[in-house]
């Protein structure tokens, strides 16, 4: 089953149209994505979920001007991101895009404040100051601004790099696993946060997680099974996502005794 999708492209912020992303090729040759078409509603907090290897991250990283796509294109807002100039896609993927990862992804040699403005400075934009502090406040790093990252805990560094991401007021923050190097209480802070960017801020999320509890937070669930976009949840509770995980599960393993 392929589902296409059931937002407006009007109320999109960020869509994928036919699109399809092979890797390698001959017998080495994998289709991570075939022929994905979704749309992410603005002012909404989606989160994507699947199988290892069922094309999570490639979706994004091709939604987010950071992998090309073979067939199909994609669009972030109102600019068709496909087909770009490396230029403009340069432009596009720092002033239109937020990105959060695993990995925090700081500059260690600077500070927690001179890394959130970095977007910012890189694009020669001055920040907005009211913004600034509603931004840290939220994020609760206020006393924290002056250290480096290496000065501060797994959970404060993502908080910056959440922070980092929500200061340019990009159309979409992309977050590939935000919470997967974090103990509970601080993935709990960093939901927290995302969720509150969104109602408070009306921030559009798109967030890639193996976690039924963060994806939760979301307001829909898309599930990605073989490079195709399969079923999707809105409203989820953690209890049903893993349902609908385990569903998954013994659909794949059926397929794959009856292939035996
Ligand atoms: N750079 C690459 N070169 C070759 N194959 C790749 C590359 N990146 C991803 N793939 C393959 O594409 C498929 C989809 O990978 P992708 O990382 O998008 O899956 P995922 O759902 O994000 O997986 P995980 O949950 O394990 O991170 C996999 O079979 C993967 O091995």
């Amino acid at each position: 089953m392929t589902i296409s999708t059931t937002i407006s492209d009007a109320d999109a912020a960020a869509r994928a149209v036919d699109v399809w992303k092979v890797y390698g090729a001959g017998e080495a040759q994998v289709i991570a994505l075939r022929g994905v078409s979704v749309n992410f509603e603005r002012g909404k907090f989606t989160a994507i979920m699947g199988p290892s290897g069922s094309g999570k991250s490639t979706l994004m990283h091709c939604l987010a001007g950071l992998d090309f796509t073979n067939k199909g294109s994609v669009h972030i807002g109102e600019t068709q991101v496909t087909g770009l100039s490396d230029k403009r896609l340069t432009k596009l993927r720092r002033d239109k895009v937020g990105f959060i990862f695993q990995q925090f992804n700081l500059l260690p040699t600077l500070t927690a404040e001179e890394n959130i403005l970095l977007p910012l400075s890189i694009g020669k934009r001055k920040p907005d100051q009211e913004w600034f502090r509603q931004v840290i406040d939220t994020v609760g790093l206020a006393d924290r601004l002056h250290h480096r990252p290496a000065e501060l805990s797994g959970g404060q560094q993502q908080r910056v790099a959440c922070a980092r991401a929500l200061v340019q007021r990009p159309e979409v923050i992309f977050a590939d696993e935000p919470t997967g190097n974090l103990d509970s209480r601080s993935g709990t802070d960093v939901l927290t946060f995302l969720r509150e960017s969104v109602d408070k801020f009306g921030q559009t999320i798109v967030m890639v997680t193996h976690d039924p509890m963060a994806a939760s937070y979301a307001d829909r669930v898309l599930f990605l099974a073989d490079g195709q976009v399969v079923d999707e949840m809105f409203d989820p509770t953690a209890d049903r996502v893993l349902d609908e995980l385990k569903r998954f599960e013994e659909i794949v393993q059926h397929a794959s005794e009856e292939n035996r």
